[in-house]
């Protein structure tokens, strides 16, 4: 610490929540109702990255190419439909889901809650032990009287390709607060943020080069749903290039230059911008775990750092799900077990208690808002049978299901179901297709509550909604 610096010392909070993202404001939320004081630390905007620079802006500019889409997909409305979405407006309703990028409301909901709030940046030094670097240059030094829960979230990796540092390119940040559209976008990565974004600029008018290098997209998820987005990209003017490696990239007055490598030999590819979308990492640089005496952030169900019993770390710190929703649902967890284990209480976190995480490790659902839109929960088939279960899927053409013939003309997609057949249980499903994120939840109450395929034929969709691909589904299983 600098010698002409103050520290002021002396504060108690029961909870202290480092990082006031989603999950770091569910937690003190949580544990403000449950009767505790909570301080929270953030060194940016309250709401995290998720509401100026992830979900909420992604979504903003995905949302108007999506309804455009769909409206040119109706005969009847498709002739209204005159154009592209106008970019400036897109952009324009994108900053107002930002707010600008000013936190204003958010802490305004803290204030509301209860929750006391230090703007700046937090590290462990010692146990209970949080220092704080204030805004305005000061060293403020906090104890919890019960808990520290680092909420810090996830920063994005930048993989070591010569020049790719130095060429200052965009990433997720960049793009969901651009404030206008490049002619030309390079994108690193065929994972979600890759496709997500590719989707978008390709429909404000960018011209989109995808460069994957595996040999399909969203590798994470069934291939058919990467397989279903690489014709939509394609169809949408995308050059979506697989199997393909960059080996160097450079900035020069033109824009971006970057060479790449593909079964094929070597190409150029010239961009104005080249946006790196390969992963994310946990945020703990200077968090000062090592001088806590903490040695890696592996947590037990509620979240508490094993081997450490006043901290714990909740949502994409932890690595578990990169995912608002699961964030959320640890800090849920997270949150009723400082609760109860302030008052003296053990809050073991067993298995599907108020006190455990345990959909993180099965049954983790994601909506990724391409062009088919794609929808998934719980275990791909491969990944089931590396689990050793003993699993049948079936799959079903979206397209034939009455409700999503009547919802587009011509509707293409694909539905799949992936059962352990020693429960006759569902363990994992798919959609892909527009709207298909909306099927997802159904198929997670199906897995969460593990009902049985017997039972799940009394759950009758109704008609003709594109739900009654459940129907179909069970049809193609047999009774
Ligand atoms: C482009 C993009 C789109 C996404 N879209 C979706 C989506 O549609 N749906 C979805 O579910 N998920 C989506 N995600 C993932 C989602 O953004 C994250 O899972 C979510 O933001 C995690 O919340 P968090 O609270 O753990 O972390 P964050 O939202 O990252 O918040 C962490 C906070 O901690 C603060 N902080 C960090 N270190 C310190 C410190 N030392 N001291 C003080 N403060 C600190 C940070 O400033 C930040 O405000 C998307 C991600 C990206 C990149
Ligand atoms: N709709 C949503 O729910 C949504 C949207 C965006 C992001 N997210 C979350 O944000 C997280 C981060 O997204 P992401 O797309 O950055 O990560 P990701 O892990 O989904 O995908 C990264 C991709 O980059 C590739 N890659 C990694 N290193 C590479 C390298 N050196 N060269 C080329 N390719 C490389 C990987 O093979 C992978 O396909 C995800 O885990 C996701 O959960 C969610």
């Amino acid at each position: 610490m600098a010698a002409s610096m103050t520290v002021s010392g002396g504060d108690e909070y029961d909870v202290i929540v480092v990082g006031a993202g989603p999950v770091g404001e569910n937690v003190a939320d949580q544990v403000v109702r449950g009767g505790l004081t909570a301080l929270i630390v953030e060194r940016e905007l309250v709401g995290g990255e998720c509401s100026y620079w992830a979900c909420i802006p992604s979504k903003a500019l995905l949302r108007p190419v999506a309804a455009l889409a769909e409206a040119r997909r109706v005969d009847g409305a498709a002739s209204a439909v005159r154009g592209g979405p106008n970019a400036e407006q897109v952009l324009a309703r994108r900053t107002a889901f930002t707010h600008n990028w000013s936190d204003d409301s958010q802490v305004g909901w803290l204030d509301s809650a209860g929750i006391a709030l230090v703007r700046g940046t937090a590290r462990l030094v010692g146990e209970r032990l949080v220092e704080v670097r204030t805004r305005d240059g000061g060293v403020r030094r906090v104890t919890a009287r019960h808990a520290v829960v680092l909420a810090t979230g996830s920063k994005p990796t930048v993989p070591d390709v010569p020049g790719l540092a130095e060429a200052d390119p965009w990433t997720s940040r960049d793009a969901t607060s651009a404030t206008a559209v490049p002619d030309e976008l390079a994108i690193l990565g065929g994972g979600v943020v890759g496709c997500e974004m590719a989707t978008a600029f390709a429909a404000l008018g960018s011209r989109v080069t995808l460069v994957a290098r595996g040999s399909g997209l969203l590798p994470r998820l069934e291939p058919f749903a990467g397989e279903a987005v690489v014709t939509g990209l394609r169809n949408a003017g995308v050059d979506v290039r697989l199997g393909t490696t960059v080996t160097t990239v450079e900035r020069d007055a033109a824009g971006v230059r970057i060479e790449l490598t593909d079964a094929e030999g070597t190409r150029t590819v010239r961009a104005d911008e080249v946006l790196v979308a390969t992963g994310r990492a946990p945020a703990v640089d200077g968090l000062g775990l090592e001088a806590a005496g903490v040695h890696g952030l592996t947590i037990d169900d509620s979240c508490r750092v094993e081997g450490v019993d006043w901290l714990y770390a909740a949502g994409d710190v932890n690595g578990r799900a990169l995912l608002t929703h699961m964030g959320k649902y640890q800090a849920r967890a997270c949150g009723a077990a400082i609760v109860a284990r302030a008052g003296g209480a053990a809050a073991e976190p067993a298995a599907w208690s108020r006190y455990a995480a345990t959909a993180d490790h099965a049954a983790v659902p994601q909506a990724v808002f391409t062009d088919p839109e794609v929808g998934a929960v719980g275990r791909t088939e491969a990944e089931a049978r590396a689990a050793g279960l003993s699993v049948r899927a079936v799959e079903y053409d979206l397209g034939q299901v009455a409700g999503a013939s009547l919802y587009a003309d011509g509707y293409t997609g694909r539905a799949k179901l992936v059962v352990d057949t020693s429960r006759d249980v569902i363990v994992g499903a798919t959609f892909v297709g527009a709207t298909a994120a909306e099927l997802v939840h159904a198929a997670t109450v199906a897995i969460v509550g593990e009902v049985p395929l017997d039972r799940l034929w009394h759950a009758v969709p109704s008609f003709p909604t594109i739900s009654e691909v459940w129907l179909r589904l069970l049809e193609a299983y047999g009774r």
